[in-house]
């Protein structure tokens, strides 16, 4: 292996050179050669190593072209060099321990992981893969908390994952597989409503907008920083996703395929740079597909279908491991072999003993930690640089890594200060910018926004309506009127309930890490209901004008007198606004956009058939109960009180009396508006209990 290492070297400046850090920074890497790999003793044999491949499908690697596949064969014997060793004084940046999940699948019980295990010890770039399936998002999700593992348990500097949640989870950084960002924003627009979301209550505007500059430097990101984000590569978008979680100075950092769809220029280009930013002392872990730059990493787990680990030790160390020229074979051995216990002969190698059994976990949970800093003490000019230098530390570092320039500890005390996060008003004060942003930067939509209740309105006036909705002249009854307020009805609730059915789903990803990293649900709840609703209002003013002005109407209102207008038009945004929320409502239910369209066009039919002017509701039960949901019900029947639309109408055919929530009295009106004020409220507590189900336990408790 020795040899293969050092020819690797001499043939090309990348493997060679792995540690080096990319000019990431600014400045000219430095050409360092790889650290000299573990040497390869001859004895003892540790374990029986799994004779992965049958010989006659794959090509074993030199070591083991003689070995029969159905034979298990000795290993090939590294004098392992423990990667660090891990002491109370200093933990490893995470431990896991018998991690398993499991979930019921058809009244079937499936395992996901099984009983995981293994360091990572600080500063250390660790690589996860394994076939599709075998659990490397799940351990990912059990590891940062969004869906914590059934038994085991994950240690962050030795304090438990569950135990400490709302405490780690502001060091945890996840770059999850989907961008988390708002398209239509500028890169520093995005970092910066980022930045006055998650960082702690104190930061100034100065200093946050210090650490946006450092991220967009580190990341080399300044030339694109006024550039939107939708017009980025797959590369640059994932380097901005990257640093909007670097911005908090995570000390773990999480990253799910982010090489996934880029071509193999940037998948170097990504792993360089996360060798880089584990160089300047953070850890990393990365679930990857791509094994071209696996050199990279200093440490390589390898899952096996059924989840479970098959590998975990140095990355050039993996193939002969497995007896394999190629990642390719390796994989084919995971799926002719189905049924080998591909964690039982990991767990019976010096592998195993040397990384994965070597934890403070085992012995002990409490761990010393460094004192605390304070929260300003993380965003202060130059303070990763400085504190990182000042916590120098003395562990062992990985064969790569121990290439690279000096390195320095991740900041162990970080976890020891509980953070406070932004102030929900501050939150909330944010959020509203960030959405009012987004809207106005898709400039098409806005015009639709201004557009669609002038053309609802426009066509309403198509009705042939000559007594408008008051009284007919001599004496005749007006029966055009209930389909005026049909037609209102229906422009407000479809205006409402579109402004908002895609609203949530949309952004469900951005949400979930946002939330992770310390956003309040119901602030993010209220800035939607805010902003939609204004704009809701405002266009349904505008429906409301357009519809009703040009007609003849009543004299007087019930509150008002000149006018009947203004409780008409109350009426109609009230309408408006509660469909918005029941749109929030089916936002926050559905798993995916696509399912949006159909339900927008089930309220609009349920609102039209309970609204009680397209036939007659009261005295029918079961139906009139079931139209007391129905916020058209409510507003129409405000409208109708307004206008005496009993009076001025008559009792409906075949009814000798009118509907009771017509009457022309303030209690009867106020009643009315009141109910649709409950129903507004109720969906917006709905809304927040399903966004909260879709949480994971832990967030929960936040
Ligand atoms: N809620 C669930 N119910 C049933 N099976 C599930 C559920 N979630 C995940 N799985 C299954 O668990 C296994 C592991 O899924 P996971 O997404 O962790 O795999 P992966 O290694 O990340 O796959 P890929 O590389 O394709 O992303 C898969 O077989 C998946 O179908």
């Amino acid at each position: 292996m020795q040899v293969e290492l050092e020819d690797r070297r001499e043939a090309g400046s990348i493997t060679g050179t792995i540690a080096t850090p990319v000019p990431i920074l600014g400045e000219a890497a430095p050409v360092v050669p790889m650290a000299p790999a573990p040497a390869v003793a001859s004895a003892p044999a540790p374990a029986a190593i799994p004779a992965a491949v049958p010989a006659s499908t794959l090509t074993s690697a030199s070591t083991s072209a003689s070995t029969s596949a159905s034979t298990p064969v000795a290993a090939p014997t590294p004098a392992l060099r423990p990667l660090a060793t891990i002491t109370p004084e200093s933990p490893a940046a995470l431990s896991t321990r018998g991690l398993t999940v499991t979930v019921k699948h058809r009244g079937v019980v499936k395992t996901l992981l099984d009983d995981v295990g293994f360091d990572v010890p600080e500063q250390s770039l660790v690589a996860v893969i394994g076939p599709s399936g075998s659990g490397k998002s799940t351990l990912l999700r059990a590891l940062t908390g969004s869906r914590p593992a059934d038994s085991g348990e994950v240690r962050y500097a030795g304090r438990e994952l569950c135990a400490e949640y709302s405490l780690l989870r502001h060091r945890i950084g996840l770059v999850p597989q989907d961008d988390v960002l708002h398209a239509q924003l500028t890169v520093k627009a995005a970092l910066r409503y980022a930045a006055a979301l998650r960082f702690p209550q104190g930061t100034t505007a100065e200093q946050r907008e210090r650490r946006i500059d450092e991220v967009l430097t580190d990341l080399r990101l300044t030339e694109f920083e006024g550039n939107k984000v939708a017009t980025l590569s797959g590369g640059q978008r994932k380097r901005v996703s990257v640093a909007l979680e670097l911005l908090t100075k995570p000390t773990v950092l999480f990253l799910d395929e982010p090489t996934s769809g880029l071509d193999p220029g940037m998948d170097r280009d990504v792993m360089r740079m996360l060798r880089c930013l584990t160089d300047e002392g953070r850890t990393v872990l990365v679930v990857t597909h791509s094994v071209a730059e696996l050199q990279a990493c200093d440490l390589l787990l390898v899952m096996a279908p059924g989840g479970g680990v098959a590998y975990y030790g140095p990355p050039q160390e993996a193939l002969p491991f497995f007896e394999c020229e190629t990642w390719a074979d390796v994989f084919l051995a995971f799926s002719c072999r189905r049924g080998y216990d591909w964690a039982g002969a990991y767990r019976s190698s010096v592998y195993h003993d040397t990384y994965s059994a070597t934890s403070a976990v085992e012995s002990s949970g409490a761990t010393t930690l460094p004192s605390p800093r304070s929260s300003s003490e993380d965003f202060g000019p130059g303070a990763s640089r400085e504190r990182n230098a000042a916590s120098a530390t003395v562990l062992p570092i990985p064969a790569t890594a121990a290439a690279g320039p000096p390195k320095t500890s991740a900041p162990t005390s970080c976890y020891s200060t509980p953070r406070a996060a932004q102030g929900w008003g501050s939150q909330l004060r944010t959020l509203i910018r960030r959405y009012l942003a987004v809207i106005a930067a898709d400039r098409g939509h806005l015009w639709l926004l201004a557009a669609l209740p002038m053309i609802m309105g426009l066509l309403s006036l198509a009705i042939p309506a000559s007594s408008g909705l008051a009284a007919a002249s001599g004496g005749d009854t007006n029966t055009d009127a209930p389909t005026v307020l049909l037609v209102l009805a229906v422009g407000a609730c479809l205006t409402g309930a579109a402004n908002a059915v895609r609203e949530l789903i949309k952004e469900r990803g951005i949400y979930d890490r946002e939330r992770a990293a310390g956003l309040s649900r119901s602030a993010y709840v209220m800035s939607k209901a805010i902003v939609l609703g204004v704009i809701t209002a405002t266009q349904t003013i505008v429906l409301s004008a357009i519809c009703l002005l040009p007609r003849r109407l009543p004299a007087h209102g019930l509150l008002i007198s000149g006018s009947a207008v203004p409780e008409l038009m109350l009426a109609a945004v009230l309408l408006g606004v509660t469909s918005m929320l029941l749109g929030l409502v089916v936002s926050a239910v559905v798993r995916t956009t696509e399912k949006t369209m159909p339900l927008l066009v089930l309220i609009t039919i349920v609102e039209v058939v309970f609204c009680g002017s397209l036939f007659p509701l009261f005295h029918s039960p079961a139906l009139e109960q079931l139209a007391w949901l129905s916020p058209s019900r409510w507003a129409v029947a405000a409208e109708a009180a307004t206008i005496n639309l009993p009076t001025i109408m008559g009792p409906p055919q075949g009814r000798t009396t009118t509907d009771p929530l017509w009457q022309h009295s303030i209690l009867q009106w106020g009643a009315d508006i009141g109910m649709l004020v409950v129903l507004g409220t109720a969906c917006v507590a709905l809304v927040l209990r399903l966004l909260r189900r879709h949480e994971s336990s832990l967030l929960r408790g936040c």
